[in-house]
């Protein structure tokens, strides 16, 4: 069995969260977080669930799942405890083509969800396949001390230099190398010091740029 990673763009995407427990809430939160419009059908609400709909972040078209509840929806999330409605929801997704998750049941998932360490735009995702989702936490939890902040400043500068990089029409081959030089230099070591004129020199000095480098 193997799985096929992706990164989905879900901003202004209709998804849908069938079960409004504390594994629901934890999935709203990081739909939220990538900028789709979340709808939760659920019996009952946690308490970080009812917060999220009186601020009217999230909606609850209903309290009763009907099929209908998939009408426009891009993905769905099914994390209620009754395994007959989990099943239903997963039939009638496929029967539409959604893809879905049921969170405690990886034979009707169409995807499952990644471990995630984020540093600004930087993002790795951990996944053990399904087989060990206390695993993925654990390694979660180094990645994160083991690529701090400086991996969110380095991310941007790189992001911004390729623009200008690329922009100047080169051919790849000879942007490659330039993008290399960088990221193999001293640049990661000089961000976690806090030197960022030294970043600066470094980057001029091996592409240029003149670059303005601010903490972020
Ligand atoms: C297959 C998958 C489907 C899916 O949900 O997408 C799945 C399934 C199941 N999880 C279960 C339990 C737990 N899940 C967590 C935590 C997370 N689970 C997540 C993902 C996944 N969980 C997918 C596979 C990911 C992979 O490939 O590794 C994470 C990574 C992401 C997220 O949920 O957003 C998030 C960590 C977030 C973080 O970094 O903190 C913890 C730990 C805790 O809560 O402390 C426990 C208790 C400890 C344990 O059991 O390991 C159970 C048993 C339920 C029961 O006992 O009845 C099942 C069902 C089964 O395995 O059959
Ligand atoms: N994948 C994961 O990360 C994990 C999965 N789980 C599993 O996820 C499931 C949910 O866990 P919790 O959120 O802790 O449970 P919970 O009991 O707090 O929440 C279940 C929610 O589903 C709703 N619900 C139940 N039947 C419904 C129906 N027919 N229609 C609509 N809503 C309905 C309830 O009102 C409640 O809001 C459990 O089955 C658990 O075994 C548990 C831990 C981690």
């Amino acid at each position: 069995m193997k799985y096929y990673p992706v990164f989905f763009d879900l901003r202004e995407k209709v998804c849908l969260v069938v079960g409004g427990g504390a594994v629901s809430e934890r999935k709203v939160q990081r739909l939220l977080e990538c900028g789709a419009s979340v709808r939760v059908v659920s019996k009952s609400l946690s308490a970080g669930l009812q917060c999220l709909l009186d601020q009217k972040q999230i909606q609850c078209p209903a309290v009763r799942y009907s099929p209908n509840c998939l009408d426009g929806v891009f993905l769905v999330v099914c994390a209620t405890d009754d395994k007959a409605m989990n099943e239903q929801v997963m039939r009638d997704c496929r029967s539409r083509g959604i893809p879905v998750n049921v969170v405690d049941d990886p034979e009707l998932c169409d995807f499952i969800l990644p471990s995630i360490v984020e540093q600004g735009d930087l993002t790795i995702a951990v996944s053990t396949g399904g087989k060990s989702p206390a695993l993925a936490k654990c390694l979660r939890e180094e990645l994160e001390c083991r690529y701090g902040p400086e991996y969110r400043e380095m991310v941007d500068i790189m992001g911004e230099l390729r623009k200008r990089i690329v922009a100047r029409g080169r051919p790849t081959e000879e942007n490659r190398t330039l993008f290399e030089a960088v990221v193999y230099s001293d640049i990661l070591e000089l961000l976690r010091r806090g030197d960022l004129e030294g970043v600066r020199v470094r980057v001029r000095e091996l592409t240029g740029e003149d670059l303005e480098i601010k903490a972020t």
